[in-house]
């Protein structure tokens, strides 16, 4: 498969703490996401997470995420945080996610052993800026640090595509040239422990990124070409 893509785009999830946020746009970060979801170890609150933003450089995006909250509790994060994208990790449907006059990304739980196919995701969330893979669904939470198989994505999709789940330096070079996502996010696989960041992880992380957006898959006809030229034999030509 050739690439088109330019950049990656890379968001590192679930601040804490101001240093990560600073370090995160530092490493080249284009997004940081504050989680607001019920029950997870890394759940902020809306003036914890303002508080956060103002550590964010220029030109890196806030995301705010949410599963299943009440239309209430994301009001209040966007007067407080002023997010640039929310992220709705639950059951919200369209309607729901557009009612707040801030750009969304849904997450789609592959946990869940039937995904709807592209057409009937883009008809079902038509409001949506781009379409987030994680694993959650079935006995799987979101930022449970576990991947997929991602031959599963639905294919076809126009909007963007950003993969998560299970993400780190180890295996992320692998996933962006296997998905050719738009951008890819990771919680667990950049921390020390849930919400608390590592920055030599950030880093490495990022590093894998910058590599695969570099990397060129060798022309395997251009190859044997060579090789024919080294025994002196007269190569194909194009
Ligand atoms: O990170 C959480 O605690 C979380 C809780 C509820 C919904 C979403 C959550 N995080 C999202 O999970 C994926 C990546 O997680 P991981 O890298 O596997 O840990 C990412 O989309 C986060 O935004």
């Amino acid at each position: 498969m050739s690439r088109t893509l330019f950049r990656t785009r890379i968001k590192f999830c679930g601040m804490t703490r101001a240093g990560d946020v600073r370090l995160a746009s530092e490493l080249g970060a284009d997004a940081v996401g504050f989680i607001f979801a019920d029950g997870s170890p890394r759940r902020i609150h809306a003036r914890e997470a303002r508080a956060l933003r103002g550590a964010l450089a220029p030109l890196v995006d806030a995301v705010a995420v949410f599963r299943n909250n009440a239309a209430d509790e994301v009001r209040d994060v966007v007067r407080q945080v002023h997010p640039t994208l929310l992220q709705f990790h639950g059951d919200e449907e369209d309607a729901f996610c557009r009612g707040f006059g801030v750009p969304y990304v849904k997450a789609i739980g592959m946990g869940d052993p039937l995904v709807e196919d592209a057409v009937a995701l883009q008809v079902r969330y038509r409001g949506a800026a781009a379409f987030l893979f994680d694993s959650h669904g079935g006995d799987t939470d979101g930022g449970s640090g576990q991947a997929f198989d991602w031959s599963r994505i639905p294919t076809g999709l126009v909007k963007p595509v950003i993969l998560a789940g299970g993400i780190g330096s180890g295996n992320v070079f692998d996933a962006i040239l296997r998905t050719l996502p738009w951008g890819v996010d990771v919680s667990s696989g950049i921390e020390a422990s849930p919400g608390i960041k590592d920055g030599d992880r950030m880093r490495e992380f990022v590093e894998q990124v910058r590599r695969a957006d570099c990397h060129v898959e060798p022309d395997i006809d251009a190859g044997s070409d060579l090789a024919a030229r080294a025994n002196g034999i007269s190569g194909t030509s194009k």
